[in-house]
């Protein structure tokens, strides 16, 4: 309890900044929006979120074309979005899904830590382990309804929900690459991974960058589910059914105990995280090894 209301503050704390001129996206009615009852959906430019208060349930859009990178803006967004859904008492769960075709997240965005002041990345990096800390430890149930790739930081995403479904596409990849770019997973991006598939599961996908294709991340424990693409949002409902279902408090109290000891570890190391980050990302070898793997992904369309 002492912890949700101080990870409230901290937020806040942290969010005024860079909240500063986010717009508000304008309310329509749909379908999703539970439209019977009249709830709108609301959001921001790049998280829609479409509200079904007879459900309890809301689904949370991630719209930052091309292709839902995790910029500043963006995870400031989704915080703003996460942060209202939990002091709304209609919703007991999210599904957290894409807006962007082919593509889940792909991961923390390489511009925010290229060629930017230490300063920046001090932002970005709590801006990141804040985000890890609210979606990790949200009382609501989320449920990530993946219908895309997914390396690195967008796998982090998904693996802080409480269940996973993945589109059976082959190009659908899912995991913790960070290494082909010659860059480390943080502890606490290994320890989300240990507490999903276990340790020596970890030791090797981390160590080789492994990008699961559906059938392999069902096998490993990445994903809960892999269903055919045009059935990822129903099964997502299906099983939050089956959540909600649960008695609230006891399914909450239950998941702070399994995941608390894992969070706490980042809340008593984050300034040293955030220094630790900031020494390896100005490094020149990380630098140029960021600034190539960018520039291949560029290089790759001409
Ligand atoms: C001690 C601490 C150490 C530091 C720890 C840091 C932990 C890091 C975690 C991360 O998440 S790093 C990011 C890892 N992400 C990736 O490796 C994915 C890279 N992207 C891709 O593989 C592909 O883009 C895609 C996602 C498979 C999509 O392919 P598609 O062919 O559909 O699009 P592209 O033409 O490749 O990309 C379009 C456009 O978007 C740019 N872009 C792609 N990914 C990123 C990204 N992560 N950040 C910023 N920008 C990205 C790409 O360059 C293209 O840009 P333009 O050419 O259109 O300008």
């Amino acid at each position: 309890m002492a912890l949700a209301v101080g990870m409230r503050v901290l937020t806040r704390a942290l969010l005024r900044p860079w909240a500063r001129g986010l717009r508000v996206a304008p309310g329509r009615t749909g379908p999703a929006a539970g439209g019977g009852d009249g709830m709108r959906c609301f959001g921001s430019p790049r998280v829609l979120v479409e509200p079904d208060p007879a459900a309890g349930v809301a689904v949370v859009k991630m719209r930052n074309p091309p292709v839902n990178s995790l910029s500043l803006e963006f995870l400031t967004e989704l915080l703003i979005s996460l942060e209202k859904l939990e002091n709304d008492k209609t919703f007991h769960g999210i599904i957290l899904t894409s807006d962007c075709p082919g593509i889940f997240s792909a991961g923390l965005d390489l511009t925010e830590m290229c060629g930017r002041k230490p300063e920046h990345y001090v932002e970005y990096w709590k801006a990141v382990q804040e985000t890890w800390l609210r979606f990790y430890l949200s009382n609501l149930v989320v449920i990530a309804a993946i219908n895309g790739v997914s390396p690195a930081g967008g796998c982090l995403l998904s693996l802080t929900c409480d269940y996973r479904v993945l589109a059976n596409n082959p190009k659908y990849t899912i995991g913790l690459n960070e290494t082909l770019l010659g860059i480390v997973a943080p502890f606490w991006f290994k320890d989300t991974m240990v507490n999903t598939i276990g340790h020596r599961a970890t030791e090797r996908a981390l160590q080789l960058g492994l990008l699961f294709p559906p059938a392999e991340a069902l096998r490993v424990g990445v994903v809960d589910q892999v269903v055919p693409e045009d059935q990822v949002q129903s099964t997502a409902r299906s099983v939050m059914a089956q959540w909600l279902a649960i008695p609230d408090h006891a399914r909450q109290l239950t998941k702070t105990l399994m995941r608390k000891p894992t969070a706490d570890r980042l809340l008593t190391e984050r300034d040293a995280d955030i220094q630790t980050f900031v020494r390896f990302i100005c490094r020149d070898s990380v630098q140029k090894s960021l600034h190539a793997y960018l520039e291949k992904l560029k290089q790759k369309k001409g």
